[in-house]
């Protein structure tokens, strides 16, 4: 399975309505702290907006919701991994992509058989508070031998910068929050991010 070089996160379905028309094929809704029935609808939209755009969505943490709503493909993190319902998961005929950070959570993320493992944060993010120290782009080069041939994901304190970076260390896509919803201007810097992963795709 091969993943778009650029793959957007945001936190709102208005985000995805705003930003993949410009061109945007691999974006992950991750809502957090908002009730079932906001998220449902957050998800409906998304998934509209997506299919019209083929864009490929990723729904983060709310697998059950993403298997009612018919989605095809789920992040989950370690936490949400161990509650989560693999075989349903499966059975629904959903995509898998695993968050990882350390030996010990590769290991489970690889016994998951994912679709592929992000590794995170390569730089300090600003974007939540994280116990783990920047991994640097020489582990992602370490994280490719040990994914192989699973697409790697890198993730945490990308701007466009840093894009060329973690393609050399091996990375096969690259996530980004802040560098855009933080932007003076999150279109500009969504067409930059198109143009400068365009080597990529
Ligand atoms: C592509 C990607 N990588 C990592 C994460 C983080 O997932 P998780 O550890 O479950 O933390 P939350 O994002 O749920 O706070 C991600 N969402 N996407
Ligand atoms: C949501 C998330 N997960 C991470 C991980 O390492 O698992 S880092 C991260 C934040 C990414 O945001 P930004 O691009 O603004 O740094
Ligand atoms: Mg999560």
């Amino acid at each position: 399975m091969k993943l778009d070089p650029f793959y957007l996160i945001v936190d709102s379905a208005q985000w995805i309505e705003r930003l993949v028309p410009l061109g945007v094929k691999l974006v992950q809704l991750r809502i957090k702290d908002r009730n079932e029935e906001d998220i449902r609808h957050q998800i409906r939209v998304a998934r509209t907006v997506c299919s019209a755009h083929a864009c490929q969505l990723i729904v983060n943490d709310y697998w059950q919701l993403a298997i009612e709503e018919a989605c095809d493909f789920i992040h989950l993190g370690q936490e949400d991994l161990a509650e989560a319902d693999l075989a349903a998961i499966r059975a629904a005929g959903l995509k898998l992509g695993v968050s990882t950070h350390d030996e010990a959570e590769l290991a489970k993320a690889l016994a998951a058989e994912p679709d592929y493992v992000a590794l995170g944060p390569i730089y300090p993010t600003i974007l939540k508070k994280m116990k783990w120290a920047p991994q640097g782009l020489e582990r992602l080069s370490w994280w490719r031998e040990r994914v192989h041939p699973l697409p790697l994901v890198a993730i945490g304190g990308l701007n466009t910068e840093r894009i060329e970076g973690v393609f050399a260390h091996g990375a096969d896509s690259a996530a980004v929050v802040t560098d855009i919803t933080l932007n003076a201007d999150p279109e500009g810097r969504t067409r930059e991010w198109i143009r400068k992963t365009e080597a990529w795709r």
